[in-house]
């Protein structure tokens, strides 16, 4: 198994290791080292492309076991090939691409942001990443029929967001991300237990109702272990577009002019801020695999059993593919129809069969529903330390975006 503690480079230089590595070598694909293991960064929408055949990249066996114990659990959808992933994938395609329920998740989000900024206004700030975790985790754990009381939204909140934060770290933030997933993993297989044995009741078509009676290629029911692996799977990575909601503050504090096209209401520039938030900003570093078998490509020689990584980040921040990169321009997506293989922050190609992030239309429809409601509220943001450190993943905006609310919108 390779080990995340091993790959000290990774760790100290972030989101910058791949890009730096191409800058030294002079090349687009570099061979280098992830825990002791060959690894090989990639880069582009041929990359993307070649990375996404299963006969070049497999997923079992290849993420290490510090990132399934905190971000994606074990037993994930994540971590499937084949057949197997086909089957699960399909459950998480129809729970979360159908436009009712997007429709309906966003919905019940904006509803809660909208009580939550009457309450923001009454206290002297607030720190917008900590306020958009609660909003949007509460609103996700009841769009998936988990019922949760009000009191209990704070600590969820902090739990799921832990899980995402502690990933690539070590120490203290690694280790609260590994409490919280045992935590979280625990309450929500006593759910489905409940839930099959008839003690607990959900509404049907819910994520939980269709986690519960799924049947895996075998044949077999998810182990309600694995259950809840899947249904924090739905409710983690929503909660993390509160990551993106402090992007989203952050840019609106240092590039002001788009506030009020923003806050106008006009859904298509809605859309393309939420594009080039999660083009601009980093998150997601790299995704990938390995190598089931020695493969080509860009005229290297991967051997089998090798990392194979594509470069998210650098990719969002290809010259190649975006004209002035580091430059944060909504605009650039007005007008650009988006290729399959070129935006990838959360993966490329086809989500319904391959591993690309079955979220995204989520993430997209949230961010543009909650970022145009921001750019809606009477706010003041006091001196802060906006910093956002690449060497730290996730990174964030130190400060977490602090607003001093006059009033909702
Ligand atoms: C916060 C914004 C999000 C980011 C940055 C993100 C990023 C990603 C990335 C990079 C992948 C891996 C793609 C690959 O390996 O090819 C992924 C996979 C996945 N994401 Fe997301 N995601 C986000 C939101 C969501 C949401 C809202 C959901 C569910 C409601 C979700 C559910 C999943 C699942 C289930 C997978 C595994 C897919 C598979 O292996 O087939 N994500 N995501």
């Amino acid at each position: 198994m390779p080990r995340l503690e091993n790959g000290l480079k990774m760790l100290a230089k972030g989101y910058a290791w791949l890009p730096d590595e191409r800058r030294r070598t002079g090349r687009r694909t570099v061979a280098t080292r992830l825990g002791g293991m060959p690894a090989y960064g990639i880069v582009g929408p041929e990359a993307a492309r070649f990375l996404y055949d299963e006969d070049h990249v497999r997923r079992s066996h290849a993420i290490p076991e510090p990132v399934r114990g905190t971000l994606f659990g074990k037993g994930a959808v994540h971590t499937l090939d084949g057949e197997l992933h086909r089957v699960r994938k399909a459950m998480f395609v129809a729970l979360l691409m159908r436009e009712d329920g997007i429709a309906s998740l966003v919905e019940q989000a904006t509803a809660a942001w909208d009580a939550a900024a009457g309450e923001w206004a009454r206290r002297p700030e607030i720190v917008l990443f900590d306020e958009a975790g609660r909003v949007i985790a509460g609103a996700v754990t009841r769009w998936a029929g988990v019922a949760v009381h009000d009191h209990e939204v704070p600590g969820l909140a902090r739990d799921l967001l832990a899980m995402v934060d502690g990933f690539a770290s070590g120490g203290v933030r690694h280790a609260r991300a590994r409490r919280a997933r045992g935590r979280r993993e625990r309450w929500l297989s006593q759910l489905v237990r409940d839930v099959r044995s008839g003690v607990t009741a959900v509404p049907e078509g819910s994520a939980v109702d269709v986690v519960a009676r799924h049947r895996d290629a075998g044949g077999e029911q998810l182990d309600s272990h694995v259950a809840a692996v899947e249904l924090l799977n739905i409710i983690r990575p929503t909660t993390a577009v509160a990551w993106f909601m402090a992007f989203s503050g952050h840019a609106l504090i240092r590039w002001p002019q788009h506030r009020e096209r923003l806050a106008g209401g006009d859904a298509t520039f809605a859309e393309a801020w939420a594009h080039e938030i999660r083009r601009f900003y980093p998150f997601a570093p790299f995704t990938g695999g390995r190598a089931p078998h020695e493969v080509e490509f860009d005229g290297e020689r991967i051997p089998e059993n090798a990392m194979i990584l594509l470069d998210l980040y650098g990719q969002n921040h290809d010259p190649e593919l975006w004209g002035d990169p580091y430059a944060f321009r909504p605009e650039r997506f007005l007008d650009r129809p988006i290729g399959e293989f070129e935006l990838v922050p959360q993966g490329g190609g086809d989500p319904r069969t391959n591993h690309r992030c079955p979220g995204e239309q989520i993430t997209v429809a949230l961010l543009a529903a909650l970022a145009g409601r921001l750019a809606r509220l009477d706010y003041e943001a006091p001196e802060q330390d906006l910093t956002i450190a690449l060497h730290r993943i996730p990174a964030k905006p130190a400060s977490g975006v602090v607003l001093r609310v006059r009033g909702g919108a």
